[in-house]
């Protein structure tokens, strides 16, 4: 029999009994609140972040932007050490047998790379040391060229006395890029350099064509080149007086600093694009013979080696990309700092068209500049870096006219009466006198906002000899492995021969530099992880 279907049980009760119920719940959660009470535990707060008004928001961001960026470095190391490590142990694997020797594993993995790879290559420094001593060898006049903005900066007291040493090899110092320095300065600086070594004021032509658009020109009236050149007649006259005294053909060796504008200059001798002229710096790799005429030959050099125990200000104005890696924030604050009076910063303001509004340390400089020229991060917050790129870049290029004043005295040591007086042997120095003259007439000088009074930290120190380069320090070679392992991006612009750091250089002006990839791979993580979460599977159905 079927039974008949129970009613469910009503869960009415009396109000008493569910206020009892009530009552008994509240004096459970108080109690258990007071127990946490007791050992000290609190429910975490909501971070609020800062709040607009605090004085010191910049810093505080700036302070976290740059931990955050130690961080991925740290990470990325990290990385690239396991990467590294498993490398190792998949070598090992495929070759079992090289356990057995006694051979350690992390030499038996760096020495073939090493030896196989790379056969030929050589230390670029030491190339560059053996052929500016070829040039020096093989002159008979050496012109060491000097940037007029800052002259003394430009002198390499081991390059010079190298010259001396020889005996009978002539030194010549040649003013160049002397349209970038009011023109008092300069005839300054022109005395002051006179009285030690035959001084030659210079400006070459930065606009210079290759053959056949020199061709093209040549059917206008007035070749342009000659135009911005100043300073060519009064050093040919000068090589060709020599060259007569001599009564024989001459060899003239140009060298410098990186930048300086050897290659320039020979181009603008030559009137043609000889040599090869840039921005980046140390863009000349190897000797190159120009002939002048019948009986004069120019020879092109490699850049200076600039020693590292020059100082920071030096190493970052003087140090040719190509071959050191430089911190461009390091570089730049060194700058900024040998640029530190109350006037400079005031030009500063005005020249740049920086506008930032006084700061307080180099740091505070980038991260106003930066928020000025509207280079930010992703997230917001000012690239300092990029900044400090865009001051470094134009420092070291061919466009902003800073100048310092010739100082009270300096006598190098390889100089003695006898010696400056040998140097000026063979040539026409009266006749030289009057051109230079003509040449800082003709000379426009820069505009008067482009007026940026520097403190020149004096001679520079160079090495000459291959066996005084030091070792890579571990920080360089860090950069450089650094560098080699980003993207194809920059495996590109070393081979088109144009360095990761000047690349980025040219890649300034394009204002916003916020999709830098490291942020960019760290989300996309952050992100796949949220997506692993969220299950549509179950959620769905
Ligand atoms: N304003 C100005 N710029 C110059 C002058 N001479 C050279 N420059 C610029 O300076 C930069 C460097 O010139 P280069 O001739 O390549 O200098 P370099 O000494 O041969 O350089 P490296 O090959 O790096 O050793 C180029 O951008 C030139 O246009 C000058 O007299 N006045």
């Amino acid at each position: 029999m079927k039974r008949p279907k129970l009613k469910k049980a009503s869960k009415r009760m009396t109000c008493h009994k569910r206020y009892k119920i009530q009552k008994k719940v509240r004096e459970h959660h108080r109690k258990l609140r007071k127990e946490a009470k007791k050992r000290g535990h609190k429910k975490p707060r909501k971070d609020p972040g800062i709040p607009n008004s605090a004085p010191f928001k910049e810093a505080l961001l700036r302070e976290a932007e740059l931990r955050k960026q130690q961080l991925e470095e740290l990470k990325q190391q990290q990385k690239l050490d396991r990467q590294k490590e498993q490398e190792r142990k998949r070598k090992h694997e495929v070759n079992p047998g090289d356990e057995q020797s006694n051979v350690e594993p992390h030499q038996e993995f760096e020495e073939p790379k090493s030896k196989k790879a790379k056969p030929g290559k050589q230390n670029p420094k030491k190339l560059h040391c053996q052929e500016l001593k070829k040039v020096i060898e093989a002159s008979d006049v050496v012109l060491e060229v000097l940037d007029a903005r800052d002259p003394l900066g430009c002198r390499c007291p081991q390059v010079e006395e190298a010259i001396v040493q020889s005996g009978h090899k002539k030194l010549i110092l040649v003013l160049n890029k002397s349209d970038l320095v009011p023109k008092e300065n300069l005839e300054n600086w022109l005395n002051y350099l006179s009285k030690e070594l035959p001084t030659v004021v210079f400006k070459a032509s930065t606009d210079m064509k290759s053959k056949e658009k020199m061709l093209k020109a040549k059917k206008k009236a007035v070749p342009f080149q000659r135009k911005l050149c100043s300073g060519k007649e009064a050093l040919c006259k000068l090589l060709r007086s020599f060259q007569q005294s001599c009564g024989k053909d001459i060899q003239v060796g140009v060298i410098g600093f990186p930048n300086v504008g050897k290659s320039s200059i020979i181009n603008s001798l030559k009137q043609e694009r000889i040599c090869t002229v840039g921005v980046p710096m140390g863009l000349t790799r190897s000797m190159q013979i120009v002939p002048l005429d019948k009986q004069i030959t120019v020879i092109d050099s490699p850049c200076f080696i600039i020693s590292p125990c020059n100082s920071s200000a030096a190493l970052a104005l003087r140090s040719p990309v190509s071959i050191e890696v430089l911190r461009p924030l390091e570089a730049a604050s060194a700058i900024l700092s040998q640029a530190d009076s109350q006037q400079t910063r005031f030009v500063f303001k005005v020249v740049l068209k920086y506008t930032v509004p006084g700061y307080k340390d180099s740091l505070d400089f980038f991260t106003k500049l930066a928020q000025k020229r509207g280079l930010h991060q992703k997230g917001g917050s000012p690239n300092i870096e990029s900044a400090a790129k865009l001051l470094w870049s134009e420092w070291t290029g061919a466009s902003l006219g800073y100048y310092c004043h010739p100082p009270a005295s300096w006598n190098p040591p390889h100089f003695n009466e006898n010696i400056a007086a040998n140097m000026k042997k063979g040539f026409n120095l009266e006749e030289l006198e009057t051109n230079n003259a003509h040449s800082i007439q003709v000379l426009k000088g820069p505009r008067l906002a482009n007026r940026i009074l520097f403190r020149s930290s004096g001679p520079t120190n160079g090495i000459i000899e291959e066996t005084d380069i030091p070792e890579e320090l571990p920080r360089q070679k860090e950069n450089k492995q650094n560098t080699e392992d980003q993207g194809n991006d920059e495996n590109n612009a070393e081979s088109s021969g144009v360095p990761p750091v000047e690349d980025a250089r040219e890649m300034l002006p394009v204002e916003s530099t916020a999709n830098k990839p490291p942020d960019r791979s760290f989300t996309l993580d952050e992100m796949s992880q949220e997506d692993d979460d969220y299950d549509f599977k179950t959620d769905y159905l």
